[in-house]
């Protein structure tokens, strides 16, 4: 594996398969990638499936064992289950999608080798649902969960944003997946730096808190130093809930048995904001739309051109590898008051690319 001067590995790649979407949701950082607004066809810019293929290919020779297909809505592309099954096998295969298209194409997925989901859901609640994915496509995400459970991806994460407007949320959804054992939460700090609207973080140390209180079982997952949290339902007692625990994860692969009893569920909070532990621990680069591969997602100034050949995206995968740097802590410095600020010798770095956009 390529290791950066950091002595982070690089292990997993994300490819963001597009920069479209049928939602647009009020916080989306689209991956970096800007707006997801705009025209819903297949554009010219989206790297075609055969230059996907290759880039996993030269991933897999530099020993990357994962990938992750997002966007963007990774299914309005329609050579997804393509793209799927002529991935590398030696790769574990996961996607991230809001789910609505689900419904009808999770089979044919499983049977690309899809080996893992998670369905973004903020709430369980169709109206604020709808404000807050600009969408009125509550029922057809619940059917996409079942879909994908239906057609064997268990568990399925369901992935929400915790920032004001959904922190309210944070106990019921705590409670569903603790009653659904093929139910999985990942609660996700809002990331203001893209998405712009730092007034609606969370101090998310509180949300930390209030799970280790309930959990049977707190694990470390080596990703980014992750907390993951195995919660029993509320309904129960704590007797019948087993002791607290502190339990190192292995990383890659999803849990999928509770730890003491039945009825627990797993909690994984995703916590990158000022968290100089969590970039220490990044083991990932990503992969534009439109071919600029990026070695950390808040950066829009480091962009290479992986190019046609994979003797051009060997050496950009190399090149990536070689300049990324941990964003906090390194690209982004601490100032006495407690602000963060670019590092100096970065201000001038340069990518192959003009940076994404994004509007208010
Ligand atoms: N800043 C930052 N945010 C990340 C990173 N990885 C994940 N996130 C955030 O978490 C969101 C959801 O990530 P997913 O792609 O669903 O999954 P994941 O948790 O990274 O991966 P798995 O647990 O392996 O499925 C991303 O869109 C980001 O908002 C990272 O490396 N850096
Ligand atoms: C950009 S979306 C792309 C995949 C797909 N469209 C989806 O929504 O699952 C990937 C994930 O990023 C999360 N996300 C988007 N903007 C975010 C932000 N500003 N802060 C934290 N997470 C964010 C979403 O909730 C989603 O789970
Ligand atoms: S569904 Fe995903 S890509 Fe689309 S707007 Fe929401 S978070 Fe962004
Ligand atoms: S280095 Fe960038 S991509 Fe990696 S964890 Fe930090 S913010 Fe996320």
């Amino acid at each position: 594996m390529l290791e950066d001067d950091f002595g982070r590995e690089v292990s997993g790649v994300r490819v963001s398969l597009t920069d479209r979407c049928n939602f647009d949701c009020v916080y989306c950082h689209n991956e970096g990638l800007g707006d997801t607004r705009g025209p819903m066809e297949a554009q010219d810019d989206e790297l075609t499936a055969d230059t996907i293929v290759a880039f996993l290919e030269v991933a897999a020779e530099f020993g990357v064992d994962s990938v992750k297909f997002t966007g963007g809505e990774p299914m309005l592309r329609e050579d997804l289950e393509e793209i799927v099954r002529r991935a590398p096998n030696e790769m574990e295969v996961s996607m991230t999608t809001n789910g609505t298209f689900l419904p009808g194409r999770a089979p044919d997925l499983v049977d690309a080798g899809l080996e893992r989901v998670n369905v973004s859901q903020d709430a369980l609640d169709s109206e604020a649902f709808a404000e807050l994915t600009q969408s009125g496509a509550y029922d057809r995400v619940l059917e996409g969960v079942e879909a994908a459970l239906d057609a064997g991806l268990k568990p399925v994460k369901l992935n929400m944003v915790v920032f004001e407007p959904t922190a309210g949320y944070v106990p019921k959804m705590v409670d569903h997946v603790a009653e659904n054992p093929g139910l999985q939460l990942q609660l996700i700090e809002y990331m203001p730096e893209l998405a712009g609207h730092p007034e609606w973080a969370i101090d998310i140390q509180r949300v930390h808190d209030w799970l280790e209180d309930r959990a049977d079982t707190v694990e470390h997952r080596e990703m980014h130093d992750r907390k993951r949290y195995w919660i029993h339902s509320s309904e129960e007692t704590a007797e019948s809930a087993g002791t607290t625990t502190s339990l190192a994860a292995s990383d890659g692969g999803v849990r999928t048995e509770p730890v003491n009893n039945q009825n627990s569920g797993m909690v994984e909070i995703v916590d990158p904001v000022g968290n100089e532990n969590f970039c220490a621990n990044c083991h990932r680069v990503r992969l534009t739309h439109d071919g600029f591969l990026k070695g950390c997602l808040n950066r829009n100034d480091d962009l290479r051109d992986i190019g046609t050949t994979k003797e051009s995206m060997r050496a950009a995968f190399r090149e990536t590898v070689d300049t990324r740097v941990p964003y906090y802590g390194e690209y982004m410095v601490e100032t006495e008051d407690g602000e963060w600020e670019i590092n100096d010798d970065y201000i001038d770095t340069d990518g192959d690319r003009a940076p994404y956009e994004y509007s208010e």
